[in-house]
């Protein structure tokens, strides 16, 4: 069964701490937190002190997915705020293996997100250092964007790499996930899905959080 990291992205702002209540009521196994600073994506969001409010009012672990540039400059504050893990992207830092170091030097999990375009070539040198590959299956910096179909053969080819070398990483796929094509996605070998829209664009989000979870 696949865990499910719902993206606040999609949730009422004004109202995040009942708006995470659902999706915890739900059974959500993460809260999926975008990142977005305008210049790696062309869109703004929040940052460590809206994070670090939110830790507050909740249990499930958060999953920061950093979509700003040279993510290494803030990694401190995103852990001081509570992030459990961070996923940072291999565009956006040019010395990728020395960012993986930095996270882990503080105990945490550490994710590497890849845009679409971006090939599994660019991460094979720090496989071993990493716990997570995010695969984004949409051009990273909005919600409600559908699922770019080209990426199923990205996915079932890191499923590969990950068994033929027993790694222990962990696929987590980002964008267009709904349910209509989860099953499909899961299938893949994909062990953690993001959903945004698909879970907060419902009118019963404690419902559909648990369907997600019973797929
Ligand atoms: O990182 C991102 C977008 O850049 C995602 O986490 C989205 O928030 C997912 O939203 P949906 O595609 O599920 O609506
Ligand atoms: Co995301």
């Amino acid at each position: 069964m696949a865990k499910i990291s719902p993206s606040i992205l999609s949730a009422d702002f004004s109202n995040l701490k009942e708006e995470i209540g659902k999706v915890e009521e739900g059974g959500a196994d993460f809260i999926h937190l975008d990142v977005m600073d305008g210049i790696f994506v062309p869109n703004i969001t929040f940052g460590p002190p809206v994070i670090k409010k939110i830790k507050a009012v909740t249990e499930v672990p958060f999953d920061v997915h950093l979509m700003i540039d040279r993510p290494e400059r803030y990694i401190e504050d995103f852990i001081v705020a509570g992030a459990d893990i961070i996923t940072v992207h291999a565009e956006s830092t040019t010395h990728l293996h020395r960012t993986i170091q930095y996270i882990k030097s503080y105990d945490k999990k550490v994710g590497v997100a890849l845009n679409p375009s971006t090939s599994l070539e660019s991460i094979e040198y720090v496989l071993e250092d990493i716990d997570m590959v995010l695969i984004m299956t949409v051009n990273p910096g909005f919600g409600g964007q559908s699922f770019i179909p080209a990426m199923k053969r990205k996915i079932q080819r890191l499923r590969k790499t990950i068994d033929d070398n027993n790694l222990d990483i962990k696929i987590e796929v980002d964008g267009g996930v709904k349910l209509d094509n989860a099953k499909e996605i899961i299938d893949l070998g994909v062990d953690i899905l993001v959903v945004g829209s698909g879970i907060y664009g419902a009118e019963d989000v404690v419902q559909r959080t648990k369907m997600f979870k019973n797929i």
